[in-house]
């Protein structure tokens, strides 16, 4: 029986209560506890309108969006500026660690393809970590997600911008991939590259940033690999040696070639060739709309990052390089 109809209403105490008004009385009541419910729950994530971070007052504009650790907001300073505040929650050891590494990542990496940290603070409450501050500069534009979102149905992302895109995320990948010793970005997708006001990309959200290179000597490693790469990696862009890494050998930083791969297809065909299932991934299986603007060259370019085998998979560079080579053909200037 539903819980409305094993309600039994009896007669409020009080003569002047007429019988027509008791259940709009009781059902006004049960609204306002749902409400209260509902308000105290979300409070608790409600940025208060000003904030402090470290020497600066930023006063809360609008959300900006939400991740699966965070949620964004556009934020105010005293000077006017506007900037993106990334409010990471830490309600586990992981969560911290994860906020450790990636303000660690932004010190390390530099690059005008990489969201520069503007500033951070680290919020305690009562000796534990609680919560994050990660002060951004605000992209108008949003992401090359929304950039996808927003292309309607019946119409396609032009080649040149796919290609400029992809440059630029070359060049950002890069500089996590060329430092001593190398790292990987691990979660690369569209909703993690911001287009800048010029039309650039630039990649965000370091929370997955790693050593690249692992060395994997038994069952037990490739495990805990696995199950890092499940909580960190999105599935659909995921590559297969994070699926189900070796027990006996080494993956580097070709699984961002993988992950890039899969959002150059993303951006031309909407979404990821792949399910974000380990079968889909270890099969390596593509396959490509009838209606495709994009022409062989391009198919080929995206087959060549998404090799199974990551040892034959070519490095970012090589990646790079045929896409400007793409390009320029595409600019006739070949
Ligand atoms: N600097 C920025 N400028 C504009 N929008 C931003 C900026 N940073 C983040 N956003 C928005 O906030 C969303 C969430 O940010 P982010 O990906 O960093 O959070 P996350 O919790 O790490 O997400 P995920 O669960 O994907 O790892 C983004 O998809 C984007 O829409």
């Amino acid at each position: 029986m539903p819980a409305f109809q094993s309600l039994h209403i009896s007669e409020p105490m009080g003569a002047s209560s007429s019988r027509l008004s008791t259940p709009f009385l009781y059902f006004s009541a049960f609204l306002a506890s749902i409400y209260t419910a509902f308000m105290s729950f979300f409070s608790r994530f409600k940025p208060s309108p000003v904030l402090t971070l470290n020497a600066r007052r930023l006063r809360t504009v609008k959300p900006l969006g939400e991740g699966g650790f965070s949620f964004v907001y556009l934020v105010k300073d005293d000077a006017g500026s506007l900037f993106a505040l990334k409010r990471v929650r830490v309600q586990l050891p992981e969560h911290e660690e994860r906020l450790r590494k990636e303000i660690e990542a932004h010190k390390l990496v530099r690059s005008e393809h990489v969201v520069t940290l503007v500033d951070s603070m680290i919020l305690k409450e009562g000796g534990s970590v609680v919560e994050g501050l990660l002060l951004l500069p605000f992209y108008e534009k949003g992401t090359v997600q929304d950039l996808i979102d927003r292309t309607p149905l019946n119409e396609f992302i032009p080649l040149k911008t796919i290609l400029n895109l992809a440059v630029d995320v070359c060049a950002g990948l890069t500089a996590f991939h060329t430092q001593d010793p190398p790292l990987a970005f691990r979660d690369l997708k569209p909703a993690n590259i911001l287009i800048s006001a010029e039309g650039h990309g630039v990649l965000m959200d370091l929370g997955s940033v790693s050593e690249a290179r692992v060395k994997i000597s038994s069952r037990r490693e490739a495990l805990a690999l696995q199950e890092l790469c499940a909580e960190t990696a999105t599935a659909p862009f995921r590559a297969p040696e994070l699926f189900d890494p070796p027990s006996n050998g080494e993956i580097d930083e070709r699984s961002d070639v993988w992950a890039l791969g899969c959002t150059i297809y993303a951006m031309a065909y909407r979404n990821s060739p792949f399910d974000g299932s380990m079968t889909a991934a270890v099969s390596g299986r593509l396959s490509f709309p009838g209606r495709d603007p994009y022409g062989a060259t391009f198919r080929a370019l995206i087959e060549s990052c998404t090799v199974t085998d990551w040892r034959v998979r070519p490095s970012i560079s090589e990646v790079q390089e045929r896409c400007r080579v793409l390009l320029e053909t595409e600019n006739g200037q070949v």
